[in-house]
């Protein structure tokens, strides 16, 4: 395993970008952090330049690859975020407005309109949608989404995963919350992915599913200023340098919330739609509403929502208690104009298949809970057809 020397040490031969200063004193070297085998490296560069820094990342790249005992290497640019910590850097091409609105609440609608594209020519817009691209083999991205955490999202991703193959589609999951990856426990995977063909990783498989989460690159101990660097990095990777093959549709485990990271993510994945995961309580329907407006922002159709918790079953006798007041999903739902997919009881066989690494769509197929999911997904499938048949927004690339 190489030394953060070692590391800058190699970045040394590597002019900054005036051309004559090396790297490391550059100012550009936003750091380095070193995970067993796995080296990442963040280079900070106004969003401008993020075209012309490109050569740059590529050589680090190639040399952090070369030292000895690297395995892979994470080499991303990113805009500087001074006073940012912890927030998932935008991904390259938004130009800064003045720093002092940068951060500012209103920012979200900078890229309100960079999905579509209807913007002309290669201007910001068009570069935004750049990263955007689609990724080889696979048909259908679909993020799940939910306005706060712990509302059973990454449950009800692998669930529904499950069930859309069940229904005979090929399934792929990307888990890509940063905050709380659950796909490994979810799926009782405890290995790392294998590297094959240099830099091409193998995607996990689980129960016919092909996984890749971010847990599997990111130690969960390390800290979220460096995460939030590093998951650009690692979901582009997850994206474009997996073997993922032949996929219908992808699932993808979004990070809980509706702020910077998670508009940046929506961003970054080329999204069919979104599915909405919320409790009946009113306060996560706030929520809820508000992940609505995000992806709304970002011009993602929503697909539907799915209210999970809704009511409760009693591992003894089966009674069915509405704890919150059910059906405020749908009655949302309805006042939204967004298809309702289903609810999903509070029922604690779904939460012990849960953590046993069999979700219940696997480990009861028969039963009530997994024909809750499958009536989700079936709705789902229906309702992406049907969005199919309109025509799919342009998506501008240079
Ligand atoms: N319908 C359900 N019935 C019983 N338990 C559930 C249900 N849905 C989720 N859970 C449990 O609730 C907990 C939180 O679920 P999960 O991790 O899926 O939520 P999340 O929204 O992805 O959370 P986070 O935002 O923290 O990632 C887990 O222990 C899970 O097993």
């Amino acid at each position: 395993m190489p030394s953060q020397q070692d590391v800058v040490a190699a970045l040394a031969g590597i002019m900054g970008p005036d051309g004559r200063t090396p790297l490391p004193q550059s100012g550009v070297l936003g750091g380095v952090v070193v995970r067993e085998d796995r080296v990442f490296v963040s280079l900070e560069v106004q969003a401008v330049r993020a075209a012309e820094a490109e050569p740059m990342r590529a050589a680090v790249e190639r040399a952090v690859s070369a030292l000895p005992g690297v395995g892979k290497a994470f080499v991303t640019l990113t805009t500087p975020s001074k006073g940012e910590a912890g927030a998932a850097p935008r991904p390259a091409p938004t130009p800064a407005p003045t720093p002092a609105h940068d951060h500012g609440h209103h920012h979200g609608h900078d890229h309100g309109h960079s999905h579509a594209a209807a913007a002309p020519g290669p201007g910001p817009k068009a570069q935004a949608a750049r990263t955007a691209q689609g990724v080889p083999g696979v048909r259908t991205i679909i993020a799940v989404a939910s306005g706060k955490g712990g509302v059973g999202k990454s449950t009800t991703s692998a669930n529904l995963a499950l069930a859309l193959r069940n229904l005979g589609q090929k399934v792929a999951v990307l888990d890509a919350d940063i905050y709380g990856p659950s796909m490994p426990r979810l799926f009782g995977l405890k290995q790392k992915p294998e590297v094959i063909e240099g830099k091409t990783m193998r995607p996990l498989e689980a129960f016919g599913l092909k996984i890749m989460s971010i847990g599997f690159l990111v130690e969960e101990e390390t800290p979220m200023i460096w995460r939030g660097p590093m998951v650009m990095s690692a979901i582009t990777q997850m994206l474009r340098e997996v073997a993922w093959g032949d996929v219908d549709i992808m699932v993808v485990d979004m990070p809980p919330g509706t702020g910077d990271a998670q508009l940046t993510m929506a961003q970054s994945v080329p999204l069919a739609g979104s599915v909405i995961v919320s409790t009946p309580q009113d306060l996560a329907l706030i929520d809820a509403r508000r992940g609505i407006a995000m992806f709304r922002r970002t011009e993602v159709p929503i697909l539907g929502i799915v209210e999970n918790m809704s009511t409760f079953v009693c591992p003894h006798c089966g009674t069915k208690t509405d704890i919150f007041s059910h059906g405020g999903a749908q009655h949302e739902a309805e006042r939204l104009g967004v298809p309702y997919l289903g609810e999903v009881p509070l029922a604690l066989p779904i939460r012990e298949t849960s953590d046993a690494g069999r979700p219940i769509v696997v480990a009861d197929p028969q039963g009530p809970h997994a024909q809750a999911y499958m009536g989700i997904a079936q709705r789902l499938m229906a309702t992406l057809q049907g969005s199919r048949s309109r025509p799919a927004p342009r998506i501008v690339t240079e």
